[in-house]
């Protein structure tokens, strides 16, 4: 595999801005239809496996959930040969069990944000992808393992609330969420996990809880010092588990991740332009030449 490929990638969240114990590492500074991504993306080995990793908020955390580039972030490491996504984020509890330095890998999803792109599909070809099961349950198995074996308070399952944000919740919002059953709630997994699919990568997430939102009696209101103060002790698991995490990637066979745009076309290709062919080239070429 040539130096600036990577078929594992890793988006880090708050508080996660780079990865330690990476060789042979190159910075690369991607181009691509949709502008720049968040920042470099920095490719290297780990554990024997090429890995890129990219900071969503940018290396000193510059971008707000809604303004992250997701589009330009996804398709830049499509282009340098990712598979398999595993996200990083910090999230707020909706349940009294899932508590402050738990670790969460949800099953589910429900999008709350209003602001954003959310498909490579909205210009010059159509695409319906399946969403029923928005996370990779292969690489949310090796996840949930990963935090067993690393000795963290692990859920796997759990229903994660995206909202727009910045301003976190309401107390109205975060009881209706509750209402709902959702056990988690951030800023950041949509559109990431419904362009992955869109892009045929594996996507799972670690969500690490720093808080209790809003909705508890007696523990405090969120803020951003509370966030912090946790995630450094979050963060510090989540690299420990990446170095586990990582070289159990391996394909699945029954996943179908890989092949999530196979049915999903409808446009009739000899309408599609070649501008159009050319800009998705690394996220349909195998379907559309
Ligand atoms: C710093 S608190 C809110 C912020 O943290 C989470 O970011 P990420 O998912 O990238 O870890 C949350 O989604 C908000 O963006
Ligand atoms: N309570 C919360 N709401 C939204 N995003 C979060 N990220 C961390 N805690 C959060």
């Amino acid at each position: 595999m040539p130096d600036q490929e990577a078929t594992i990638g890793v988006i880090g969240g708050s508080g996660l801005y780079d990865m330690d114990g990476m060789t042979d590492v190159h910075y690369i500074d991607v181009d691509t239809p949709y502008g720049k991504p968040s920042d470099s993306v920095v490719v290297g080995t780990l554990e024997g496996t090429r890995v890129a990793f990219l900071p969503r908020h940018g290396r000193g955390h510059r971008i707000n959930p809604t303004g992250i580039p997701v589009r330009a972030n996804i398709y830049a490491l499509k282009v340098l040969g990712v598979q398999r996504l595993i996200s990083v984020s910090a999230v707020g509890s909706l349940k009294e069990d899932f508590a402050p330095l738990d670790l969460v890998v949800p099953d589910q999803i429900i999008d709350r944000t209003r602001q954003r792109h959310n498909t490579f599909f909205d210009e010059g070809v159509v695409a319906h992808v399946g969403f029923a099961e928005p996370f990779c349950p292969g690489a949310s198995s090796v996840i949930a393992a990963s935090g067993q074996e690393v000795g963290v308070t692990t859920h796997l399952g759990g229903t994660m609330i995206v909202m727009e944000g910045p301003a976190f919740s309401t107390k109205a919002e975060s009881f209706m969420y509750r209402s709902w059953g959702a056990g988690i709630i951030g800023m950041t997994a949509l559109p990431e996990a419904k362009l992955a699919r869109e892009a045929e990568m594996c996507y799972a997430t670690m969500a690490w809880i720093t808080d209790y939102d809003c909705w508890h009696e007696s523990e405090e209101t969120v803020t951003v010092e509370m966030v912090v103060q946790n995630l450094l002790q979050n963060v510090a698991h989540s690299k420990e588990m990446l170095h586990k995490v990582i070289p159990q990637l391996v394909p699945s066979e029954n996943c179908g991740c890989n092949a999530a745009l196979k049915d999903a076309i409808i446009t009739d290709p000899r309408g599609i332009s070649e501008e159009t062919k050319h800009k998705l080239r690394p996220i349909v070429g195998k379907y559309i030449n």
